[in-house]
């Protein structure tokens, strides 16, 4: 299984290493991140993504900023600013700010310290992964039937998009393990393709039966009964269960809901923003017009057209039939508001 983040201890030059995403599947390229610029310029080009794994980044990248200041002698303001420089690189997954206040609070106790913290993160990323994936595959077999499932999923959320094992694809693994997942829907995710290039490659490598079909056919798939239920990950899932994910998971929240399929989301409770009471709060992502307009790096529109590109859109909780975390399952359309925290 690929890392997508990793500490690298070496004596004189301790740092992070990525896998750029952006070249794969074509190319296995390993970035080695040794100041908070580079972090920065990749989290936002998206040679690391995928809210856990910026979780990861944001408590690494933490780690990194205390090193860089020791090296370059930083002040204490030079080192505030680089901090939230890295909490700040993308806004939408929760996960990446959470990771590197959790870390920036050990600051006045050194690099170490904050080391440890960022490798407490990742750890418990991954042990989180394989319990929500074992309770959403248990959950999934109780509600739709003990034999093998079809699915259809959006976006990565694989090893790649976290620091190990995966959500949404963790619970697709773990049926996979179990002899109860039959085929697996894809949705390329456009713009940047993270289904086509990411999820395709890790469910290649791992055996798994899958077919990419373009974003606009997944409505249709689930209308005409192709799929058992849907699977997503999360970037941010609100007090009142609204989850922001890559654009066009909502569109299979409403189709699911219209045929009377389950609809899941799955992710670590380090995504969940108990702090937000509902999706209208969060702040979505909009990329740069040539991720739309663009296609393989050649112009595709009209020269002069503009686009409109978010990142994320949120599904409202009633049409959520379950969120799942390494804390246990929930039903948002069939619970009692809020349903995290308060
Ligand atoms: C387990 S990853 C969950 C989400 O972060 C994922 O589905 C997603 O939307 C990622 O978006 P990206 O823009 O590729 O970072």
């Amino acid at each position: 299984m690929v890392r997508a983040i990793e500490w690298i201890d070496a004596a004189a030059d301790s740092h992070i290493r990525l896998i750029d995403q952006t070249r794969l599947p074509a190319e296995e390229v390993f970035l080695e991140v040794t100041n908070v610029d580079l972090l920065i310029d990749a989290i936002q080009r998206l040679a690391v993504r995928g809210a856990p794994a910026l979780g990861a980044a944001g408590g690494y990248g933490v780690a990194l900023a205390l090193h860089e200041a020791a090296r370059e002698n930083w002040s204490e303001e030079q080192l505030s600013a680089a901090i939230t420089a890295i909490a700040d690189a993308r806004p939408t997954a929760v996960n990446l700010a959470w990771g590197a206040n959790r870390v920036a609070e050990f600051r006045a106790e050194g690099f170490d310290r904050c080391l440890t913290e960022a490798r407490a993160i990742a750890a418990e990323d991954e042990a989180a992964n394989r319990e929500l994936s074992r309770l959403g595959a248990d959950w999934l077999l109780a509600r739709v039937g003990d034999r093998p499932l079809r699915a259809v999923t959006h976006c990565n959320t694989g090893a790649l998009a976290t620091t190990a094992w995966g959500t949404a694809y963790g619970i697709l693994h773990e049926l996979h393990e179990r002899g109860k997942l039959e085929l697996v829907y894809v949705d390329e995710t456009r713009p940047l393709l993270q289904g086509t290039r990411l999820t395709s490659w890790e469910l290649q490598q791992d055996g798994i039966p899958h077919l990419v079909e373009v974003d606009g056919a997944a409505s249709s798939t689930i209308l005409r009964g192709l799929v058992d239920f849907a699977v997503i990950g999360a970037d941010r899932i609100t007090a009142n269960g609204d989850t922001a994910n890559k654009v066009g998971s909502v569109a299979l929240a409403l189709a699911c809901a219209r045929k009377g399929i389950p609809f899941v989301v799955a992710a670590p409770y380090s995504t969940v923003d108990e702090a937000t009471a509902t999706g209208d709060e969060i702040e979505i992502e909009e990329r740069g017009d040539e991720e739309v307009l663009a296609f393989g790096g050649a112009q595709v529109a009209t020269p002069g057209v503009r686009a409109f590109n978010p990142a994320f859109d949120v599904t409202p909780h009633d049409i959520i039939s379950a969120i799942v975390t390494e804390r246990g399952v929930v039903e948002p359309a069939a619970t009692a508001q809020p349903l995290f925290g308060g």
